[in-house]
């Protein structure tokens, strides 16, 4: 895999240079009169406007260039032709292949073939517990499933559940438990028959202690509810895992494992069967147009220009933000209130996938990488920390995004919130000087955003918007030397727990807080 020191290209130096010359962005429009035509890009249902950015089209074109003389057109065919570009732990990466129709060329016919029986697999269980096909141990159908997965194997099914609430089936109630909180899964089984509820135990290794303790509890409660000993087995239970010989030996029955392949990363499997509740929610139609969606965004990825491409476009702008003008942070904002679990789900996709500081070659980066993702919906976020960002001491740029129609909406409601969304990211913009003796109505303005809009909020345009950010990141981790696709960061934590865990543990190793927490804890539980 090509090795990348983002610093050591003479380019790098140049745009350092540069951007302490950045004008405001106001004075970009003045001097760029074509900037929103320009730096306005359409794709897979999307039109993302580039041009409240703070950077000049001359700026823009340098870190084109920069990109050029990268490994990233390298590293972008790599993806698709399934090369192992997950270096450390020598994998492919190809939830593109999740999604493909036939239309990536690159892409071998040996991954379609799998792709295309585990997808019709799982699209088969789904359709059988929609149509009340699949029953019960007591002959009923299934109303209720719980999906017990955490970090990939939850919060991309989620999130597109509750985006899609428009298209769910209507008496089928998806419930999702990720957090080994048990206050959460023992307040949902309250509510639920064990007669009518299905247990999707989500896992691409189905070693996670969390999904498994909370698996543990909920068949332990189907087994008394149902009264059956062997309840793993039974079609209360299905397996979503690219383990399915851990899931078979943990007693699933095997025709209820629901498989995909190891070569796609846990944030990555939402188009694997590990969309076995949207799909069962939404239908193997919605399903397929999630999927479709998804391409179209993946071929514009594949197939556009670098100075034409969304992706590349948004991860430069990205990259000139965090390591050219010092801003270490990047809001989301979606003015639709059902994405609003997008900022918790790119918090995985970014902060998992580009948060490291070791280079593909082992060697540690000399410069700042991945940006701390956040955010929440618009109006509401106006009213909370929106004040920090037109007035407060740190630049954040934001990612606004909208939809022009709403068939859930009104035509006032919908005109108020877009309306919202515009002028928020005008007055970030554009600021406004404060009145004399007034300083505290000072807007410094000079705020970048960028706009993503969509028509409607419809499996198509969610899987485009979904895809596009995750060739963001692919782009950023590319350009930054970074392997985004493996997570040892999250190895240690799970490691000591496992030694805490024990209430014999030896806590001599430990330090001197630990050990008087632990002691505070033994005292308890
Ligand atoms: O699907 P699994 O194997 O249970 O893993 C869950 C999550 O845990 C991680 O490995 C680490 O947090 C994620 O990358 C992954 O999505």
């Amino acid at each position: 895999m090509l090795d990348f020191r983002p610093e050591l290209n003479a380019i790098w130096a140049q745009l350092q240079i540069t951007a302490a010359d950045t004008p405001e962005i106001a004075a970009l429009f003045q001097q760029e009169p074509q900037r929103v035509s320009d730096l306005t890009l359409e794709a897979a249902g999307l039109r993302v406007d580039l041009s409240k950015n703070k950077v000049s089209q001359q700026q823009l074109k340098l870190l084109l260039e920069f990109a050029a003389q990268s490994p990233l057109s390298y590293h972008r065919s790599a993806l698709f032709e399934g090369k192992p570009i997950n270096s450390s732990e020598n994998r492919a990466v190809l939830h593109p292949a999740l999604r493909d129709f036939g239309e990536i060329t690159a892409l071998t016919s040996g991954y379609r073939d799998t792709v295309y029986e585990q997808r019709a697999r799982m699209l088969t269980a789904a359709e059988q517990i929609r149509s009340g096909e699949w029953l019960g141990h007591t002959g009923k159908p299934i109303t209720d499933i719980i999906n017990i997965g955490i970090g990939g194997s939850d919060l991309g099914p989620k999130l597109v559940y509750e985006a899609l609430r428009e298209f769910r089936h209507n008496t089928l109630t998806v419930h999702f438990i990720s957090n080994v909180d048990g206050a959460e899964i023992y307040s949902l089984l309250k509510t639920l028959n064990p007669e009518t509820t299905l247990v999707a135990i989500a896992s691409k290794t189905f070693t996670t202690q969390e999904t498994l303790l909370n698996a543990k509890t909920a068949l332990a409660w189907l087994r008394q509810g149902l009264d059956i000993e062997q309840v793993e087995a039974s079609s209360h239970v299905v397996a979503l895992t690219a383990s399915a010989a851990n899931a078979v030996s943990y007693g699933v029955a095997p025709e209820r494992v629901l498989p995909f392949e190891e070569w796609v990363g846990g944030r990555y499997s939402l188009w694997s069967s590990i969309g076995f509740g949207i799909a069962c929610a939404v239908g193997g139609e919605a399903f397929s147009e999630l999927l479709q969606g998804a391409h179209a965004l993946d071929k514009h990825f594949a197939e556009a220009p670098l100075d034409q491409n969304i992706p590349v476009l948004m991860a430069l702008i990205g990259i000139w933000n965090i390591n050219f003008l010092g801003y270490p942070t990047q809001a989301v904002i979606p003015y639709c209130e059902r994405l609003g679990l997008l900022s918790a789900y790119l918090q995985q996709l970014d902060m998992e996938s580009n948060g490291k500081s070791t280079l593909r070659d082992n060697t540690r980066a000399n410069t700042a990488t991945g940006p701390i993702v956040w955010g929440q919906t618009g109006t509401n976020g106006q009213h909370a920390f929106f004040q920090l960002m037109h007035q407060g001491t740190h630049t954040i740029p934001v990612e606004f995004i909208g939809a022009l129609q709403d068939t859930l909406s009104d035509a006032t409601h919908h005109r108020t919130l877009l309306v919202n969304m515009i002028a928020q990211a005008s007055a970030l913009m554009s600021g406004k000087p404060a009145p004399d003796g007034e300083a505290y109505r000072d807007y410094p303005g000079d705020k970048p955003s960028t706009m993503i809009l969509i028509e409607q909020l419809t499996p198509a345009s969610l899987g485009a918007l979904i895809a596009l950010y995750e060739h963001k990141v692919f782009v950023q981790g590319s350009l930054w030397g970074i392997n985004s696709f493996d997570q040892w960061g999250v190895e240690l934590g799970k490691k000591l727990t496992n030694e805490l865990l024990p209430k014999e543990a030896d806590l001599k190793a430990f330090d001197e807080s630990t050990r008087a927490l632990m002691g505070l804890v033994n005292t308890r539980l």
